[in-house]
């Protein structure tokens, strides 16, 4: 039996006519599943807490696929009860993808689910917390990247951005992410601040860009900020970009679309279990791509082989 949570939403859209396809495919076939559309942003959170719930109806083994991009995929790891024998599917149908990118899935909606159906592997990964906020503390799990700065900001366009449905319209909405940067590169502001790894080692940082902190290797539509992540460590790779002038940022981008920028000046990656990060601004923060407001202190950290995934 599988359960199914589909965001119609994801890909400006999109993602209602692949579900058709698909769940024609899954009734062809016969297939035991039950799929539950989510109807508002945070709805995947409310769905997957309530399948896992001690209290629901079948507490056997869950298969529980996500047909969505990466943020309806972060909303599911989210609700996920960590108590709940769970096993995780993802058929990816955002504009993203850095996810599937990141563990070579399928990226073909329906290669996806033949290759899911198929597969009787389970791997086990490492999913991030990100904390922020001292008299509330907020905690919000990630699966592929968190990250504060220029990253974030770039996020926070895209929530605004009618350039994303246009080129989803037209088949290239992983485009958008590159567009919407270029043009955040203008606009977003740097923070001096300073790091602490593992509690151990402190990082001061001048006119820091952003730092990203990787489960998998790519965040943004394809930039493989942290070439060396592995989603199966125990450890985040945590990629620095601090006291480049906007033009080098650019160059570091572009260079990051090959992973050639980790040897470049102005930017540091470090392996670590735990990071704690001061700014003396605020700046955007993101888990998986969804916003998380404005913040100067956040601490991230990795929680090692909790996720079973079916791949
Ligand atoms: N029915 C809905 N209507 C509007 N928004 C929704 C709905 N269901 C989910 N959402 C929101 O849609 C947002 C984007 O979804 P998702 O990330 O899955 O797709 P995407 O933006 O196309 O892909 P990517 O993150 O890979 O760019 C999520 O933040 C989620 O909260």
């Amino acid at each position: 039996m599988y359960y199914f949570i589909v965001n119609p939403h994801s890909r400006s859209g999109k993602g209602m006519n692949i579900w058709n396809r698909l769940k024609e495919r899954l009734d062809r076939e016969e297939v035991s599943y039950e799929a539950y559309l989510t109807e508002r942003p945070g709805h995947a959170v409310e769905l997957t807490a309530m399948l896992t719930s001690p209290h629901h109806e079948d507490t056997d083994p869950k298969n529980i696929v996500v047909l969505g991009g990466d943020g309806t995929l972060n909303e599911v790891l989210n609700g996920l009860s960590m108590s709940a024998p769970v096993s995780l599917g993802y058929i990816p149908s955002g504009s993203g993808n850095d996810f599937s990118r990141g563990m070579k899935l399928p990226r073909n909606p329906e290669k996806a689910l033949e290759f899911l159906l198929d597969s009787q592997r389970i791997r086990t990964i490492d999913y991030g917390i990100l904390s922020y906020g001292k008299e509330r503390p907020v905690h919000r799990r990630f699966i592929v990247s968190s990250g504060i700065g220029y990253d974030a900001d770039v996020c926070q366009s895209l929530l605004s951005s009618r350039l994303k449905k246009l080129l989803n319209q037209l088949h290239i909405g992983k485009l958008v992410y590159l567009v919407i940067g270029i043009k955040r590169i203008l606009l977003c502001k740097s923070a001096d601040g300073c790091l602490m790894l593992d509690g151990v080692k402190k990082v001061n940082l001048k006119r820091i860009r952003f730092i990203s902190s990787h489960i998998q290797k790519f965040e943004g539509g394809g930039f493989r900020f942290a070439p060396k992540a592995d989603p199966s460590d125990g450890y985040l790779d945590l990629c620095v970009v601090s006291g480049v002038s906007k033009l080098r940022l650019t160059v570091l981008l572009l260079a990051s679309l090959v992973g050639r920028h980790t040897s470049c000046n102005g930017v540091r990656t470090y392996t670590c279990r735990e990071a704690s990060l001061h700014t003396e601004k605020p700046l955007f923060v993101h888990t998986d791509g969804e916003v998380l407001g404005k913040q100067t202190d956040i601490v991230v950290r990795c929680v090692e082989k909790k996720i079973k995934f079916m791949c």
